[in-house]
């Protein structure tokens, strides 16, 4: 479980980035964390990972107060960073000499990650491509089995094959024990692993909702005419046909029509109607899906 309570947070003197965030999230789930260029993404995963300290409120990650350091806790959260950095010896060595720090690494495990990902153990990190180290970082991280593992940007630099590896292999390494939580600007490439998603807003504004809920009290879909829609859209763009609209679900007089959530479109209208948004999923926060 990781607790966030009243979160305060901010560089220095800088703008006040977290003012009273409050989000709890539980084991068993991938959950997706979006917003907007500098909401603070990387800022709450290194929160959470102990690198900084909040100003006022907790943090409980497992069960432990991330700023404290301790042992146990680090040796049961893996954070794979946005941009990564790699010294220069080989894949083997890195492993021998990072393995120890996680009691649950899984040597055969990453060895099965190496070889999907077309890598072997006797290659330099210095060696290979930018999207290769992130591989290797992925699947460490993945070998680790810590209680909590974050990826910030992971699918950054991954090529589209390698998009549709990641999420098979993060779908077989999520477990019931495990919170895996994942940012992303991609939505597009983790649409179908993520759940909940959870969105920050320029606002300090945070929906946390299960995708099955969203479905529920927001409909997605083409219309051909704006008219068609009666009632509030959250948001439209002009799609083939018509319009890709985000609407409450009762406005929509094509209800027969399919809608499934469209992460992107929901991010719009989020940003663009974040107190209605959070008004709507406020009850959703300790959710998770089924
Ligand atoms: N070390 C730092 N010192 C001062 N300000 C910082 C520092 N790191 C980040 N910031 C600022 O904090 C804000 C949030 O940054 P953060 O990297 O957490 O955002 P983000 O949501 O991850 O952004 P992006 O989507 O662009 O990766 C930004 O305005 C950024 O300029």
């Amino acid at each position: 479980m990781i607790q966030i309570t009243n979160l305060h947070f901010a560089y220095g003197k800088r703008r006040v980035l977290y003012d009273g965030l409050t989000l709890r999230l539980s084991p068993g789930s991938i959950y997706g964390l979006l917003g907007p260029n500098g909401a603070g993404k990387s800022t709450l995963f290194r929160l959470m990972a102990g690198l900084l300290f909040p100003k006022q409120g907790a943090i409980q990650v497992a069960g432990h107060d991330p700023a404290k350091r301790r042992p146990a806790f680090l040796q049961d959260i893996f954070l794979l960073p946005e941009e990564v950095y790699t010294p220069a010896m080989r894949i083997r060595e890195y492993v021998t000499l990072n393995a120890p720090f996680y009691p649950r690494f899984d040597y055969r495990q990453f060895a099965g990650y190496l070889a999907e990902f077309g890598l072997t153990e006797d290659e330099r990190l210095n060696e290979i491509s930018y999207g290769q180290k992130k591989k290797v970082l992925i699947g460490f991280g993945l070998a680790t089995n810590t209680a909590v593992l974050l990826m910030d940007e992971p699918t950054n630099g991954l090529d589209i094959p390698s998009k549709a590896q990641f999420r098979r292999l993060v779908a077989g390494a999520a477990d019931e024990n495990r919170i895996v939580v994942i940012s992303t600007h991609q939505v597009r490439d983790l649409e179908t692993l993520i759940d909940p998603v959870i969105i920050l807003t320029e606002g300090h504004q945070v929906i946390q909702a299960p995708m099955e809920v969203i479905s529920e009290r927001l409909w997605f879909g083409l219309v051909p005419r704006l008219e068609d829609v009666q009632g509030t859209i959250f948001y439209s763009e002009r799609a083939i046909g018509g319009y890709a609209v985000v609407a409450r679900p009762d406005a929509v007089r094509l209800r027969q029509a399919m809608s499934r959530v469209d992460l992107e479109w929901l991010f719009n209208a989020v940003q663009a109607h974040p107190d209605y948004m959070h008004t709507l999923f406020s009850d959703t926060k300790t959710l998770t899906h089924a």
